[in-house]
């Protein structure tokens, strides 16, 4: 039978026009099968900066909803005044983090009450109160979240070309940075916890290989490092383990702060529910203390992240680090951690570049958490309950929010006036996609 060869008729065809007649169902079928494999990443990229595109614009509509309730709820109480300092918080999203800015003021409390509750991974993370002093009683839990949740920043476009095997790469793809991920009270919390079980480590409260201190000769190279969920050899033990998790070891189980941490990178959307980590390294850094260039060991699966507390530092990245002196390193792309920020560490970031700390500033202290590889896991490892079925938070829909019906019921005209002119968002549910739309039933479930 002879095939249909018109299509490869010299007429030019319109391919828009084409595409527009078709379903949604007839578009799948045809995007679906039979690419080549430079279509498929073409596509791909295409969905990508999509998707990037819907997150932009609903964390910004968000922003904007977070911004207008709290200074409807000025209007409360004299007390209830958003503070300059957390209005500049809202900056965050913009790139421009602005934690290190704040005291270390008010409560800290706050991970404790959610601690001293039943852990129940359908509730937020961590008790949302910044809010609590712009007023917040008559916002529901999720717009508790979602004014935190917009307030963090999420940069993911590093770009850093080195030339690999006479191909250009960009040896940054897969790293992200997310800022304001911890306040500063958190952050406040996070670290006096480090002080305690750095206390109990040199008591010698913790197991034996959870805690260690370089030695005297050591200082300005080395740091404190507390392990938990398993041991780590950075080299071949006294034992003849070689580097890497050292499977017949038992370590102290992840602190519960700790895996309150993790839910709510989860959470929050910047780790993957796919990747929950379940083991860390606490990394203690006295003024000129430093970790040299690495890549971290595959016995960790990516993503892994690290948290940073105290003082900002740089952290430099490149396939070519090179040792100047003690603690002294350079190399191609340096970048500024601030503190309560999250680096995602992931594909070429934290594979193909290495990456280091050189001599940092002031004390500093990371956290640096990883899920263990399956097939590598220490023997006798049990998961933790906590961090099983994590649910990714979802913008709460303006119609069921306590919130919302509160500016129904019209306590104010200016609250009815700017819920309708500058909020748009909250107009109709279908204003979500894709994170908003299909979990109504979902987020009841949370509270
Ligand atoms: O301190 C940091 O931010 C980096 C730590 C790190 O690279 C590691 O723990 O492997
Ligand atoms: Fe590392």
């Amino acid at each position: 039978m002879a095939g249909d060869y018109s299509r490869w008729s010299p007429v030019k065809r319109d391919f828009k026009a084409m595409l527009k007649n078709l379903s949604h169902e007839e578009i799948l079928e045809v995007l679906s099968e039979g690419l080549c494999a430079y279509c498929e990443e073409v596509i791909e990229g295409r969905i990508n900066s999509l998707n990037q595109r819907r997150l932009d614009e609903m964390a910004l509509a968000n922003v904007n909803i977070a911004e207008s309730s709290a200074e409807l709820l000025q209007g409360d109480s004299s007390d209830d005044v958003i503070s300059p300092k957390r209005k500049l918080n809202v900056d965050a999203h913009t790139h421009s983090p602005r934690v290190e800015e704040s005291t270390y003021s008010g409560s800290a409390k706050r991970f404790v009450s959610v601690l001293s509750t039943p852990v129940n991974n359908k509730q937020p993370t961590f008790d949302h109160s910044n809010f609590g002093q712009v007023g917040n009683a008559d916002l529901s839990e999720d717009h508790k979240e979602l004014f935190r949740f917009c307030q963090v920043g999420r940069r993911k476009d590093f770009a850093y070309y080195e030339n690999i095997d006479g191909k250009k790469v960009n040896v940054l793809k897969g790293l992200e940075l997310y800022t304001n991920v911890f306040n500063p009270d958190e952050q406040k919390e996070i670290v006096e916890l480090v002080y305690k079980l750095q206390r109990m480590g040199r008591n010698r409260e913790l197991r034996a290989r959870t805690y260690s201190e370089p030695r005297k000769w050591m200082r300005g190279k080395g740091r404190v490092t507390i392990q938990f969920g398993c041991c780590y050899n950075y080299a071949v033990d006294k034992d003849g383990n070689p580097p890497g998790i050292v499977r017949d070891e038992v370590a102290d189980p992840l602190p519960r702060l700790f895996k309150e941490m993790i839910k709510r990178m989860v959470r929050w959307h910047v780790l993957p529910p796919s990747c929950v980590p379940d083991s860390c390294i606490v990394n203690i850094y006295e003024e000129g203390d430093c970790i040299p260039p690495h890549i971290d060991h595959h016995d960790f699966v990516r993503p892994f992240c690290t948290v940073s507390f105290l003082a900002e530092c740089k952290i430099l990245f490149g396939t070519n680090l090179k040792i100047v002196n003690e603690g002294e390193f350079s190399g191609p792309f340096s970048l500024p951690l601030p503190l309560g920020s999250v680096l995602i560490l992931n594909g070429n970031g934290a594979d193909v570049a290495k990456h280091c700390v050189p001599g940092v500033p002031a004390k500093r202290i990371s956290i640096t958490f990883r899920k263990m590889d399956a097939s590598k896991l220490p023997y006798r490892y049990t998961p933790a309950p906590e961090l099983v079925g994590i649910e990714r938070f979802v913008p709460p829909s303006p119609n069921t929010s306590r919130n919302r019906q509160h500016l129904k019921d019209g306590k104010s005209d200016k609250r009815e006036h700017v819920a309708k002119s500058e909020n748009k968002v909250f107009s109709n549910e279908d204003d979500f996609p894709p994170l908003g739309k299909s979990t109504p039933s979902k987020s009841k479930s949370r509270r």
